[in-house]
């Protein structure tokens, strides 16, 4: 039997909702007994009473299939019961000690996994996966990944460990990865009304301090933004802190907008240096310059893994790219990316922009949309020696997308490429896409309800899968980055 501990001086929160939303029931904190069968998309597990097995389904977190668990209560709806676990009777084999306690039940969220081995996190992942293709999906999504080669392993597309993560030397300095912590070049912190530096309860505006960041990469950690005395005199209430590591230099805090360099001193250049390895794609490495509140891939591998799978994609006639390690050893053919037309939707500071410009050479042309203009500032400059890339600041809409797509010299474009945030492009979006006439389109999503909602308008709007790959860009988060090819019929 495994007792989790109660979080120190929180108590059981009576109310974690967002404002808005509608409020828990009567009988919230109430404790069950829940047999749990299947995990859930957002890091839940579906659990139904140990006495009623075809009984209400409530959504656990913190738990894992297979396990029998008391689990209290959290919210009531008429749509859904959540609860919190407070006791594992029958711990599941894949069972950890949670690498971060404090975003444990009645925690922080953002490390809803970290009670799962590494290996279990990414089957976990696989299942909601293919769950979410086929439900939110729908049958024709759910038949197009299903005849994809590979995908015909039970439990469908695999998601890939990181480089990182797969490290299986003796080289101590990169141990700790191994466990999938120290992996995130980005955080964001918050400071309570009470002065409290930590992060927001699971759904929820509080503010819970935090002793610990163990997901953050170690030059994070080593700032001491939790406890030291000369971050804490900067602190406000209400204000927001993000720290980030870059490839090359030392780390910054952004505090309240103001960018701070490791001793808390205001920094002289407002903009960090960013390294990708893009040795497999021929192009050395790439140099970039961004603002530390932009967009950037928070995984310290993410950058590299993605550039090559992405741009192996789009342009090197290549479905699924090298596996994340082998990312520099299977070189690229760069002849038939030359001269071709690309136009790229939520460009951030033009991390694919870059590399997808150098491969289509002079010859070619790239037009980019992305909705901040501080990223599209950034991009202009990290591209400025690639005169055919247009980098264009504005929203993605249906109406942008078709102007962007109409704007080509010759033709539209013959390929796109789309990392739209969370939600997910959209219908409108993914149909204006479609107008465009592209044979080749790439769609990178980190949220794979969004993914499936994608991928079907776009399978009904003319196009086939040719390939769909998944990353464990988040461990111990219920997050992926999966990136899927399609071609026009
Ligand atoms: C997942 S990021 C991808 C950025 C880039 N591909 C990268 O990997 O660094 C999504 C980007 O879309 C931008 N974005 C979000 N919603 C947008 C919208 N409606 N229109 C334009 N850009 C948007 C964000 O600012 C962010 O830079």
């Amino acid at each position: 039997m495994v007792r989790l501990p109660e979080p120190a001086g929180r108590g059981w929160p009576s109310g974690t909702g967002k404002p808005g939303q509608s409020g828990p029931g009567d009988q919230e904190g109430e404790d069950l007994l829940l047999r749990v069968t299947a995990p859930a998309h957002g890091g839940h597990c579906v659990a139904r009473p140990v006495d009623d097995p075809s009984g209400r389904v409530v959504f656990v977190r913190h738990t894992l299939p297979g396990e029998t668990v008391r689990a209290r209560v959290t919210q009531r709806t008429s749509r859904a019961w959540r609860a919190e676990v407070v006791e594992v009777l029958e711990p599941s084999p894949d069972r950890v000690s949670s690498v971060w306690p404090e975003a444990g039940p009645f925690g922080v969220g953002g490390g809803e996994l970290a009670h799962v081995c590494l290996p279990a996190q990414r089957v976990w992942k696989q299942w909601v996966l293919a769950d979410c293709l086929r439900r939110v999906g729908g049958p024709q999504v759910a038949q197009a990944v299903a005849a994809l080669p590979g995908a015909a392993a039970p439990g469908g597309v695999a998601v890939e460990a990181l480089p990182t993560q797969v490290y299986q030397g003796a080289d101590s300095s990169r141990e700790v990865s191994v466990q999938g912590t120290g992996t995130r070049t980005r955080i964001t912190l918050e400071v309570g009304e009470e002065g409290q530096v930590g992060m927001h309860a699971f759904r929820s505006h509080r503010v819970l301090p935090l002793r610990s960041l163990p997901l953050a990469v170690a030059r994070i950690q080593e700032l001491g933004l939790l406890e030291e005395p000369r971050w804490r005199s900067r602190y406000r209430p209400g204000g927001r802190i993000r720290a980030v590591s870059p490839s090359r230099g030392e780390p910054i805090v952004l505090l309240d907008g103001q960018v701070l360099t490791a001793a808390a001193r205001p920094a002289d250049r407002p903009r960090v240096e960013e390294v990708v390895d893009a040795t497999g794609l021929g192009l050395g490495e790439l140099r970039y310059l961004l603002h530390p509140g932009c967009f950037w891939q928070v995984h310290v591998d993410a950058p590299t893994v993605l550039v090559d799978r992405v741009v192996r994609a789009a342009l090197g006639g290549s479905p699924g790219g090298a596996s994340p390690g082998d990312h520099t050893r299977t070189p690229l053919d760069p002849g038939p990316a030359h001269g071709q037309r690309v136009l790229e939707l939520y460009s951030g500071s033009g991390l694919l922009t870059l590399p997808l410009a150098m491969l289509v050479g002079s010859s070619g042309q790239v037009r980019s949309l992305e909705g901040d203009a501080q990223a599209v500032r950034d991009a202009r400059r990290n591209l400025r020696g690639c005169r055919w890339t247009q980098v264009a600041a504005g929203r993605v809409t249906p109406r942008t997308v078709s102007a962007a797509g109409s704007a080509f010299d010759g033709g539209g474009p013959d390929v796109v490429v789309l990392d739209p945030p969370r939600q997910g492009a959209g219908r409108q979006v993914v149909q204006a896409v479609a107008r465009t006439g592209a044979g080749r389109v790439v769609l990178v999503a980190c949220d794979p309800a969004a993914l499936a909602r994608d991928l079907a308008v776009f399978l009904r709007s003319g196009y086939r899968l040719e390939a769909l790959s998944a990353l464990d860009a988040f461990p111990h988060t219920h997050h992926l980055e999966a990136v899927a090819v399609l071609v026009r019929n």
